[in-house]
């Protein structure tokens, strides 16, 4: 008897290496001009796919999930974050969900070391003057940013890409703290030479730069409310490459405004794609730098996740674990 191949749903386009593997190993529905699912469409998806591979743009709630198939066996999601999708909703239907941990780490680590750097130094600032002829020579007391070097770096989140931040970060000749949900090997530490703070709110108080790299869960939800925030100094730049919920965005704004922080390097954002004009106003003024959530977004690194995304289905549909299953316990 042949079996029937499974019908995997792709909700955006992927990179086209991957697509054609996934189009040769399964019953491929692409989405060839990678236009996002409005709610409609995910349920058409949900009601016909034994395999959706939704990424962060797809809100795959609970609601959704109740109109879904018999027949939808597994959520692989084309990214590392998990916030997109009611994995416990899923898990009570007796569905799989997988993701794609690991192979972005060093990429959106160098995105927030890159960030750090541009909002230290001013760098999205400078990169517009000479393009709009506003230079004249140069001047000792003009342009003038913070130096890096010697400074203390907050991680919030001591996980892959925590680490491989921290590893960056000591190269630069910054002093590594970290505040996590517990204290990291003492091997990780002793070599990032990391100082521990399980008081997140002692932590910030006391840091010039802080980095978030820690998942959206329920539990950390604006982790960064306004009133842990105020405990930030006011030379302080704060850097997020993990996911816009994290920060009381709206509390973030009014501290940038008031020059209650110096800086802000924001790589995802609470509403997005939408972003407040708040924000965008305090971008034109060079007090905060806005990347459009593009910390894992390299050429190499999208087909690592598709590979991985690959991986997760193929092992799954041959009768196996797949490496890469979301377990209730890792939210
Ligand atoms: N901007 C982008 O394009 C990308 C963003 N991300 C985001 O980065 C996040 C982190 O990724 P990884 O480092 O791979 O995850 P990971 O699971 O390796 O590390 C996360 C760390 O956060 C810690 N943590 C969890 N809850 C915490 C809390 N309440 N307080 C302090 N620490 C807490 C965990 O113990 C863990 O050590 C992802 O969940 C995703 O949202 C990931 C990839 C790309
Ligand atoms: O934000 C991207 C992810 O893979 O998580």
């Amino acid at each position: 008897m042949v079996r029937k191949k499974p019908l995997v749903v792709l909700t955006r386009k992927l990179p086209d290496v991957i697509e054609t593997r996934m189009c040769e190993l399964f019953n491929t529905q692409l989405n060839l001009d990678d236009t996002p699912m409005d709610k409609e469409a995910l349920a058409k998806a949900l009601a016909t796919a034994d395999v959706l591979v939704p990424t962060v743009t797809d809100r795959i709630d609970a609601e959704l999930l109740a109109v879904a198939g018999p027949q939808l066996q597994l959520i692989a999601n084309f990214g590392n974050g998990v916030d997109n999708i009611d994995v416990n909703a899923a898990l009570e239907r007796g569905l799989t969900v997988t993701n794609t941990p690991g192979v972005l780490t060093e990429d959106t680590a160098d995105m927030t070391m890159a960030l750090i750097l541009a909002v230290a130094r001013r760098l999205v600032e400078g990169s517009r003057i000479i393009p709009e002829s506003e230079w004249d020579g140069w001047s000792p007391t003009w342009m003038l940013g913070r130096r890096i070097t010697g400074k203390r770096l907050g991680i919030i989140g001591m996980g892959r890409i925590g680490q491989a931040l921290a590893r960056r970060a000591k190269a630069f000749g910054l002093q590594i703290h970290y505040h996590n949900r517990r204290k990291v090997a003492a091997q990780v530490e002793e070599t990032l030479e990391a100082t521990y703070w399980d008081s997140l709110d002692q932590m910030l108080a006391r840091m010039d730069i802080v980095s978030i790299n820690c998942p959206h869960t329920p539990a950390t939800y604006h982790l960064l409310s306004a009133r842990r925030l105020s405990h930030l100094q006011p030379h302080s730049i704060l850097v997020n490459t993990a996911r816009g919920e994290l920060i009381d965005e709206a509390a973030l704004t009014r501290m940038l405004e008031a020059g209650q922080i110096a800086g802000a390097g924001l790589d995802v954002f609470e509403h997005e794609p939408a972003v407040s004009t708040k924000l965008i106003r305090l971008a034109k003024a060079g007090k905060v730098t806005l990347l459009p959530h593009m910390g894992s977004a390299t050429t190499e690194g999208r087909i690592d996740m598709g590979e991985k995304v690959l991986i997760n289905i193929k092992t799954f549909m041959d009768g196996h674990r797949p490496p890469d299953r979301v377990l209730p316990g890792m939210l």
